[in-house]
């Protein structure tokens, strides 16, 4: 086989938030509203920081309204449920995302439930969850990074994945279970695998559609992929790369690396994404058009098609 496509996510993204910009236009002149994105950090991990920041930056430029809510660590669930609850009965707010994970001591199930359903731009509520798992994706909010997973699909195979098999490698409810449910919604016949499948290899060799998120770096290698096969990676892993010298620190640098091992599965493939650069930046992308949908909704306007 020759070396597989590479499926360019951040290209993807750019063209979603150019269209998420255009709506956004045309929504502000013909009704006055400006879209606004909430987003509530808790706690100065760093990376999550840098990764708040990115989204502010985005929702700015795509012409909304951007509210950043960073509180310590030490926050009470308490105090987060009622900057939630604001945030539900600010008029101004169309979509709010609570950054994930929350401090050990913050039932993150319970905020998650308080957030507006029509507001809940990560679709993560019971009622989008629900609204998904029936069918009803014109009204489900859809989590990100499973649309955005799913657009990158789109470019290469088309609407109707009818007659593929899908495997996705992990069932987390952020990524893997959405994941599946929107494959199975364009007619792929669809498996979820996970640490506990036997013989995983073998199931994910049967894969037209292979889709990693498990969370470990480069674990899926050359045995995992199909002759011919379309590979999203969803893993966002930072690794030290020796390679790459020391810090300043005197530590070893790093870089990202997803959770399928590029080379060996890009040899065998006809499509993959890379880590960077490919799942990561259609996640913001999708939330800015999660929360213009959320502002067109509002207004009685129908949003753009991505
Ligand atoms: N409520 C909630 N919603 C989320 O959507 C959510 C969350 N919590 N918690 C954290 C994770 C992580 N996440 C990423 C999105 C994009 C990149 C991204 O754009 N990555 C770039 C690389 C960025 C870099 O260089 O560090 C890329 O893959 O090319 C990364 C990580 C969303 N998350």
């Amino acid at each position: 086989m020759a070396e597989a496509q590479r499926i360019d996510g951040k290209a993807a993204a750019a063209r979603i938030i150019e269209t998420v910009k255009a709506g956004t236009n045309a929504l502000t002149e013909k009704t006055g509203l400006v879209p606004g994105l909430a987003v509530v950090i808790v706690g100065e991990d760093p990376a999550s920081q840098v990764y708040v920041g990115s989204k502010a930056k985005m929702a700015s430029e795509c012409g909304f309204k951007s509210i950043k809510h960073e509180l310590p660590a030490e926050t009470s669930e308490e105090t987060l449920l009622k900057v939630v609850r604001d945030l539900n009965a600010d008029p101004q707010v169309h979509g709010i995302l609570v950054q994930l994970p929350l401090p050990k001591h913050i039932d993150e199930a319970k905020v998650v439930q308080t957030v507006d359903p029509d507001k809940d731009v990560d679709g993560f509520h019971l009622i989008n969850v629900g609204r998904l798992s029936t069918g009803d994706t014109a009204a489900a909010f859809v989590p990100c990074t499973p649309a955005g997973s799913m657009l990158l699909i789109r470019e290469v195979l088309g609407d109707d994945l009818s007659g593929k098999s899908a495997v996705i490698v992990g069932r987390s409810n952020i990524v893997g279970k959405p994941m599946a449910q929107l494959l199975l919604a364009a007619n792929a016949t669809v498996t979820i695998a996970h640490s506990r499948t036997k013989d995983l290899a073998a199931v994910c060799r049967g894969a037209d559609i292979l889709v990693a998120a498990v969370g470990r770096p480069e674990m899926l290698t050359a045995e995992y992929v199909k002759d011919g096969a379309v590979v999203v990676d969803v893993g966002i892993n930072r690794i030290e790369a020796a390679e790459k010298g020391l810090k300043e620190d005197g530590t070893p640098k790093t870089k990202l690396v997803g959770d399928v091992n590029y080379a060996e599965a890009a040899a065998k493939a006809a499509a993959i994404t890379p880590v960077p650069g490919g799942v990561g930046p259609m996640t913001i992308a999708m939330l800015m058009a999660n929360t213009l949908r959320s502002a067109c909704r509002s207004a009685g306007m129908e949003p753009p098609a991505l």
